[in-house]
């Protein structure tokens, strides 16, 4: 028994060895030149003692002036990979940079909440670099302070794209002829979201802005726009990404693509195994192609699964699996993806007050079915500063649970997050990705679970086409486990999941708590909204998630409602009638088509 247990831990001390041997790299910061006093600081502020693999990779390439497409999994350390040699070669400029001499590099990024993550990482490199000045622009702040800040001057300048464009546009203090490097951090998620227009207005504006014209000839320039560097970095790849690394980047370096994901000409260059110089494939596609389908780059360690769960008992379900989540592991943190801002204020207000508001069940049995833990919610509608507060908050938390939208899907850094439910479903696999990257980052373990009616299975052969495959949950299993009064539900077979009795009583308190009108209207609102973006689902998988499959009084037990709120179901009703007859018309045609 002890040489079994001796040897299992012996096993998990190999796995763990392993895994770092697969995540860091055997150097030092430092023998990959960068300067000791920023070593320490990695060390220190950060805790780094090495580096991870594509930092290594990019460190040396960056600092030697090469544009670089880095392409490496979620969690993996590629921040510092681009702020460190950065911070290095700003240091060593001589005469000393101020921040009279405006901005000298442009880190782009998707959201407000990785804009303040990159930012805090900035602070704490440059802690004993005081001459380099970081700062932020942003959606949804003050445009004046902006202004006057930038009027002061920002050296490393972090920006979302639509309020950067409106300062170089408006504001004419913004000094960035010094400009050397634009860096593209989430560059997918950047497209995905619709900013593609102003990425090229930017790079337009900045390309076009000629050396030594802004009239203060007194000013230091460092640079002409033919030194600058840009950096283009994201976890995925895929047309739109291959499109803004053609407009961007000029013999690049690609960092992190596999022989899989890049298809090379053999008369071009290669250096090392995953560190490939495609001069020509953005070029000459027929040279080498990024391969948009095929394996996603996930975690090693993350465990994936999926819960098959009929539409009205989806959220008993997820309230079932959160508890047994928060009591198995008292102090952990989970993060639920919803498709809309409207579920995830519903869920919130209703996992925040369920126990005050259910009047169907005694004290005890609600203490037994009621989540205890520290909820937080965050989505695109909330003010600025709740979105500020909710976003520090879940990240010093040791025990919380967080409702959110896709907003939290990218490149936000939550330290300890030890698993992820997609409630919803992602839709586009890349979406899937950077959901379950949110866990398992930089070898921890993390768990993911995926939601799917018994209509949606196919969704999992569509991951699997990326090369992404899940595990069923035990899910009868786990609602056995369950106590209600001091007893176990298990024991019984049942016909369906649905009349599993720790599901049908769940569902009962949860219906009482809809007497409450705040609720209740909350409920309807988010039961509206949710069929709303499952119409909205794209091209392909809009056969897996059919509308008309739904049935609408499931949906809406979905929200506790008992009965699917009128309105909606009235013009839902509507446009779907509307719908049939439309395809009933152009069947018609089609057959007297074929007739003729
Ligand atoms: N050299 C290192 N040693 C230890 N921890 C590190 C190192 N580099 C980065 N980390 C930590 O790893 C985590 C992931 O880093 P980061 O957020 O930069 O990853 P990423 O690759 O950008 O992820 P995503 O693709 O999700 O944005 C962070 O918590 C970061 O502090």
């Amino acid at each position: 028994m002890v040489m079994k247990k001796k040897k299992k831990i012996g096993e998990e001390e190999e796995k763990g060895r392993n895994q770092n041997t697969e995540l860091f790299a055997s150097c030092s910061f430092s023998s990959l030149g960068l300067h000791p006093t920023l070593c320490q600081q990695l060390l220190e502020r950060m805790g780094f003692e090495a580096p991870t693999l594509v930092q290594a990779e990019a460190i040396p390439v960056i600092l030697s002036g090469r544009h670089v497409l880095v392409n490496a999994a979620t969690g993996t350390g590629k921040t510092v990979a681009y702020l460190a040699p950065i911070i290095h070669l700003l240091q060593s400029y001589s005469p000393k940079i101020d921040r009279s001499h405006g901005s000298f590099a442009l880190v782009l990024v998707p959201t407000r909440e990785l804009c303040l993550q990159v930012y805090e990482i900035l602070q704490k490199l440059l802690h004993r670099f005081h001459w380099i000045v970081p700062g932020y622009v942003m959606g949804g702040e003050n445009r004046s302070k902006e202004k006057a800040r930038l009027r002061r001057g920002i050296s490393i300048l972090v920006a979302t794209p639509g309020r950067l464009l409106d300062h170089l546009n408006n504001t004419a203090s913004f000094m960035h002829r010094n400009l050397q490097w634009i860096i593209f951090d989430e560059a997918d998620r950047i497209l995905e979201l619709g900013f593609g227009k102003e990425i090229e207005e930017i790079l337009e504006f900045l390309g076009s802005r000629k050396v030594g014209t802004s009239g203060k000839e007194d000013q230091v320039t460092y640079f002409s726009n033919s030194r600058r560097q840009n950096l283009l970095l994201s976890a995925t790849l895929n047309e739109k990404v291959n499109h803004l690394a053609k407009i961007s980047l000029e013999n690049p370096v690609m960092i992190g693509l596999d022989d899989k994901k890049v298809q090379v000409d053999p008369s071009v260059e290669c250096i090392g195994s995953i560190q490939s110089d495609i001069d020509d494939e953005l070029e000459h596609s027929n040279k080498a192609t990024i391969v948009s389908a095929g394996d996603y780059k996930l975690p090693a360690q993350l465990v994936q699964q999926y819960v098959k769960v009929p539409c009205g008992s989806r959220l008993a379900v997820l309230l079932s699996i959160l508890k047994h989540l928060f009591e198995r592991v008292t102090s952990q943190k989970v993060v639920v993806f919803f498709s809309t801002c409207d579920a995830v204020d519903f869920h919130y207000y209703l996992m925040s007050n369920f126990r005050r508001t259910s009047s169907a069940h005694s004290e005890t049995e609600l203490k037994d079915m009621f989540l205890r833990t520290k909820n937080f919610r965050l989505h695109g509608n909330m003010k600025q500063e709740d979105r500020k507060t909710t976003f520090q908050a879940f990240k010093t938390e040791k025990s919380a649970l967080l409702l959110s939208t896709d907003i939290a899907a990218r490149g936000l850094d939550f330290p300890k997050v030890r698993c992820i439910i997609q409630y919803d479903s992602p839709g586009e696999a890349t979406e899937y990705v950077h959901r379950v990257g949110r866990t398992a980052r930089l070898g921890e373990k993390g768990d993911s679970l995926l939601f799917l009616q018994p209509i949606e299975v196919d969704y999992l052969r569509e991951l699997e086409k990326h090369g992404v495959s899940l595990s069923e949950y035990p899910i009868l299993k786990m609602l056995d486990s369950l106590t209600l009064n001091g007893h176990v539900q298990g024991g019984r077979k049942f016909a369906a999941l649905e009349l599993h009795p720790w599901l049908l009583s769940l569902q009962k308190a949860l219906e009482s708590c809809m007497a409450e009108p705040k609720m209740n209207k909350l409920a309807q609102t988010a039961f509206c909204s949710w069929v709303r973006a499952y119409t909205a689902h794209r091209g392909e998988l809009k056969r897996i998630f059919m509308v008309k499959k739904l049935h609408l009084g499931h949906v809406a037990k979905s929200f506790a409602l008992k009965q699917q709120p009128s309105l909606v179901g009235k013009s839902f009703q509507r446009q779907s009638k509307k719908r049939k007859m439309d395809e009933k018309r152009r069947g018609l045609s089609k057959k007297r088509k074929v007739v003729r």
